[in-house]
Order: C-alpha cells, then structure tokens, then sequence
C-alpha cells in the first residue's frame, strides 16, 4: 500500500532523514518510534508531500507520489496532528466539512457523515456549531480523527495523536482506537516517542534514531530479536511491561484452562493484552475471558504459565 525506498532528507546541515525504506500493508498500523530530533515527523510529513524527500522514491498502490497531483494525493489521505490543528476561526462542522467541501459533496452527504463520525467517536452532535477552544482537549482530539476520517481515505497519518492528552482521556481514546471500526483495513502510520504507547497500538514499530531506522518489526521482534545494542537499551527497564502489552490475550486461549460455568461477568476478548487483564487481575484473584465463543477461566499464574506454552509455539516467536 504504502512504500518508502530509500528516503533521504536535510535542512541545511541537519540530516534529518537517512535512506529509510520500508511499506506499510493496507490494514496495518506501523508506529515510527524514536527519541525527539530523530526524524520520525520529517517521514511522516514526506508520505503526504507536506515535505519534499531529496532522495528516494514513495509509492503508493504501485504509483509514484511525485506524478500525484499534490491535492488528490492529501484527499486520499487522512491526517492528525498533534494539537488537533483544528482551525481556531472555524467552527467543529466546518472544521470537520473541508474535505467534503474540496470533494464537493452535496450538504445531505456531508450532514448524514458528519452525524455518523461525531456518533462513532462519541460526540454530541450540538457541538457542531462550536468552537474548537470550546472543547476539552479529548474532544478536539477525536473531532481531529472524525475530520481525518470523514471522507473514509485508505491511508491515516497520526503524528503523536495522543500527546497533549491527560492520562485517562489517552487510555480511553486509545481504547476507542483499538475498536473503531472505521480504522480497520487503512495503512496508518503513527508518529510517537512513547515506547508503552508503540507496543499498544502498533502491529509494527519502526525504530529510529538519529534520521536512522534501527530496526522494523513486530513489537515482541524488537524485543525478543533486539537488532544491536542501541534497540537493547532503548526497551532497558520497561521489558517485562512492553512484553505483556504486545501479546494479545486472544493468542493465549489454546493455553488457558475452560471455565464450565456461563457467568455474566465474563470478559468479551477482542485485542486486549495479557497487561490489560493483568490490570483487571490485580483487583481479583481470578476472572472468565470470553475468547471467539469459548469461556476460559484465567489467574495471574495461569497467564504467566499460557505464556511460556506460546512463546514455545512457532506463533509466539514471531507474534
Ligand atoms: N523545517 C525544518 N528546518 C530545519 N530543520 C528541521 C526542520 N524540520 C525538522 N528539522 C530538523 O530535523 C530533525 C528531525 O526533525 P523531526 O521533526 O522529523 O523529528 P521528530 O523525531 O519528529 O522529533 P519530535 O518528536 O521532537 O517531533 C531535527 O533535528 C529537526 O530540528
């Protein structure tokens, strides 16, 4: 879907961006993950034509970016930045219309699209005729995705989406993140400096370090299969936690023992880690996971012991 071959950007005398390659699948999230000045926003910004790459070549579906005409190739393209960006004079409905009035939707298309995203994000429609300073910053944040998405591009850039959040406004957006439907089969790539955040969303990080890409691959392969000894350092003192939120839980149910009894208090699995159930553990000393029709009955040894079985398993070592 998305392919970058060998990438190259400087301002001045910074290089900002050293011959990076790499592609992003058609449903897939892959995170840019790197200390700040690393180069990860410069990539972001390369994908969209915000930036210029010196050297290299970006295709999208097969096609060349530099023979896209720059307008259509940012309408097939979704984008959230840091901060919202909303615009401060506009207000959430207009903020939220530019791309279907540059597609030249009719209004009737626009409003019913308008209602359907700011539901989906859960967000009162009367917030339409606001401003964005009118908001809380969770809001601004999701009326940023409700805007990137509206005109359903297959392509999402997210640059540190989550940043200027508070704590619990960030799990609860994330969470949505996980589940939202509208983001399912995109290629999203997401800029972020944080590693807990990476290992949560990303179904592939790329680590980079000074304009470098250390190393790309599954989260568990960045920290199973630790390129060198920079990528060792970068995860130093966080590998157990990053570890138990890059296994989904649902990939330890051959392992987890049945639970006879249907109770209602049974956890609907989908893409929680071991970490989340772990959280919900530290409250209880068992609870039921319902994983793909199947009741499982699960203690903080028992996930301990599930995950020793997978990561003996061919799917555990590269999961
Ligand atoms: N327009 C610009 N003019 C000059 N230098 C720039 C420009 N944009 C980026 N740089 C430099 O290029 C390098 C990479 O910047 P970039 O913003 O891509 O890093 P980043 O990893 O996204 O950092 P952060 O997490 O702080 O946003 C930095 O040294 C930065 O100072």
């Amino acid at each position: 879907m998305i392919e970058l071959k060998n990438i190259s950007k400087s301002f001045d005398k910074t290089n900002a961006v050293k011959n990076i390659s790499f592609s992003v699948l058609k449903d897939e999230t892959l995170v840019l993950l790197g200390t700040s000045g690393c180069g990860k926003t410069t990539t972001l910004k390369m994908i969209n034509r915000l930036i210029k790459a010196d050297s290299g070549d970006i295709f999208i579906n097969g096609e060349n970016i530099k023979k896209i005409n720059e307008e259509k190739l940012r309408l097939g393209i979704g984008y959230v930045l840091q901060n919202h960006g909303l615009l401060p004079h506009y207000t959430i409905e207009q903020n939220i219309a530019i791309v279907p009035n540059l597609l030249r939707w009719g209004k009737d298309k626009t409003d019913s699209r308008m209602e359907e995203m700011l539901h989906k994000l859960h967000l009162p429609l009367n917030l339409k005729d606001k401003y964005p300073n009118q908001l809380s910053g969770g809001q601004q944040q999701r009326v940023g995705l409700a805007r990137a998405l509206m005109a359903k591009p297959p392509i999402l850039l997210m640059d540190e989406p989550f940043g200027a959040l508070d704590p619990i406004t960030k799990e609860s957006i994330k969470k949505e993140f996980l589940t939202l439907d509208e983001l399912q089969n995109k290629a999203i790539v997401m800029v972020t400096h944080d590693i807990q955040e990476a290992f949560e969303l990303g179904d592939r990080i790329c680590l980079m370090s000074n304009g470098e890409m250390i190393q790309i691959g599954k989260p568990t392969e960045l920290l199973e299969k630790p390129r060198n000894g920079l990528v060792k350092d970068f995860f130093r003192g966080q590998k157990l936690q990053l570890s138990l939120k890059a296994i989904e839980v649902k990939n330890l149910s051959p392992f987890l023992e049945p639970s006879a009894d249907r109770y209602d208090d049974a956890i609907s699995i989908d893409h929680q880690s071991v970490w989340d159930i772990l959280e919900i553990l530290a409250e209880k000393p068992f609870c039921r996971l319902e994983i793909n029709g199947e009741l499982k009955k699960a203690t903080n040894g028992s996930l301990m012991e599930a995950i020793e079985k997978f990561k003996a398993t061919k799917n555990g070592t590269t999961e």
